[in-house]
């Protein structure tokens, strides 16, 4: 993996390590397995993880956003502390996905809709890997990052629009909070 350590870092991709102490990620995990968790549906199609979301939600089988309930005041200041990390004004960042991976789930390689802008997530409970990859050519340039429990990072730029993100199927539970701003209308 000598090529992966070399890699210079992903243009767009920040990380902060302990955005969130211990006692604070066990307070999270409590607090996002009492909401209400739901399968990710995709036209029909169950995923294995399962989210809940605020502000807004990404209606993936109506593909469209629809606004939510309000952020509960418990993420309140985890925004606060998220919005900080990023450099963005607290109120930019209107929605909060929550997300449950029980063992063997995990999320495909995708981008954001492109409803929303900046990406920044938090990473509960164990270690995963992002990884990137874009198309260069015939192709796959790819990029795998550590996402360390109780850790943030954002995607903005080339991170969130150029490339593609997954993460792979883990053997523990881990959950995560990703917070995202809502793209800029053009009219
Ligand atoms: O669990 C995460 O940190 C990332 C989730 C993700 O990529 C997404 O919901 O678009
Ligand atoms: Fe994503």
């Amino acid at each position: 993996m000598a090529d992966l350590f070399d890699a210079p870092a992903l243009p767009g991709l920040a990380s902060q390590d302990d955005l969130v102490s211990e006692a604070e990620e066990r307070m999270l995990i409590a607090a996002i397995d009492a909401t209400a968790l739901a399968p990710f549906r995709f036209q029909g199609w169950t995923g294995k993880r399962l989210t809940s979301s605020y502000g807004w939600r990404y209606d993936f089988d109506a593909g469209r956003l629809e606004r939510g309930e309000p952020l509960p005041d418990w993420l309140l200041p985890i925004r606060d502390r998220a919005a900080a990390f990023a450099r963005l004004p607290v109120d930019d960042l209107v929605q909060a996905l929550l997300i449950r991976y029980d063992p063997g789930a995990g999320i495909g390689w995708h981008r954001d809709r492109p409803a929303f802008e900046h990406v920044v997530g938090l990473s509960l409970g164990t270690q995963a890997t992002m990884r990137f990859r874009r198309r260069v050519g015939t192709r796959f340039e790819r990029v795998a990052v550590p996402l360390p429990p109780r850790g943030a990072y954002h995607l903005s730029g080339a991170a969130r629009h150029g490339w593609e993100h997954s993460i792979a199927e883990m053997d523990r539970t881990r959950w995560s909070i990703t917070f995202r701003s809502l793209r800029a209308r053009s009219s």
